[in-house]
């Protein structure tokens, strides 16, 4: 199967030195990638790498089988979803209609969206349980609401790869739970993801496979079940963990107090 993503010493960052020091990743359809690590360790540096909004970037990043220079922005649109961390609603927008933009890489010459793109952008808001907010103004909804929207917005733009920048930062817990459980549906569809992460046990709960990312290296890498360890946890976090198995047979992950 072709990968979806594929970086090789991915090496990339803003000024004299590099954040990220030599990242290979490669994600196929099936796959939900998390990558887990300390603040500041480039995590969302990766993200922004992938889709070359770095000042510099080197090594290798294929997407679709494509090196990522070679793609059209309009047409690398239609197959790659960003979700941001936060964004800024432009004022007089609603929440359908900041959803309905990410048809916008979709639609034809005149920008026009159909009655289908309108359904589809109502259909995913009521997935996610959020289809009051499709007619409140953007600029009035909480930092919660607004990771809704941009996760619907993600999701309207039916990619065949979506990256999402902790999509559960400002979350309630089941907003957290939802939100994975719809992305990971998708990935068992055949989507391929890749999701930063700060819960561990989330990404237990809905990866495939993780990557953990500390000061710009993989520390480790595979399937979810290999590779999310108590001492691989420690060593990535610099802190005492513990894990114990649930009831349900999940192995849950916390740092030990004292
Ligand atoms: N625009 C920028 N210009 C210069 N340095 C930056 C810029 N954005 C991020 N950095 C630096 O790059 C490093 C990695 O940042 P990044 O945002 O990738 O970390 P992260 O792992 O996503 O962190 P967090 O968990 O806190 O969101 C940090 O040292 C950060 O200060």
């Amino acid at each position: 199967m072709e990968a979806l993503l594929d970086t090789q010493g991915l090496l990339a960052g803003y000024g004299a030195a590099p954040v990220l020091q030599g990242v290979d990743l490669t994600v196929r359809a099936h796959e939900l990638w998390a990558v887990l690590g300390p603040n500041g360790t480039g995590k969302s540096t990766l993200l922004r790498g992938v889709l070359g909004m770095l000042p510099w970037t080197r090594g290798t990043v294929r997407l679709l089988g494509r090196e990522r220079a070679r793609w059209d922005a309009r047409e690398l649109a239609r197959r790659v979803a960003w979700v941001p961390q936060t964004f800024e609603p432009a004022e007089g927008f609603s929440g359908l209609e900041l959803v309905l933009m990410g048809r916008s890489p979709h639609l034809g010459l005149w920008g026009l969206t159909s009655e289908r793109d309108v359904a589809l952008a109502r259909a995913v808001l009521e997935e996610l349980g959020v289809a009051y907010l499709a007619d409140r103004p953007g600029e009035e909804l909480s930092g919660g609401e607004r990771r809704m929207l941009l996760l619907a917005r993600g999701l309207v733009q039916e990619p065949a790869l979506l990256l999402l920048d902790e999509p559960t930062a400002f979350l309630d817990v089941a907003h957290q739970v939802g939100a994975l459980a719809r992305v990971r549906a998708r990935v068992d569809s055949g989507l391929g993801a890749v999701a930063v992460l700060h819960d561990v046990n989330l990404a237990a709960a809905f990866a495939t496979h993780v990557l953990l990312l500390r000061d710009g290296r993989a520390l480790a890498q595979g399937p979810v079940d290999t590779v999310l360890e108590r001492e691989r946890l420690e060593a990535l976090y610099g802190l005492p963990m513990e894990m114990a198995l649930a009831p349900s047979g999940a192995r849950l992950f916390a740092p030990r107090a004292r």
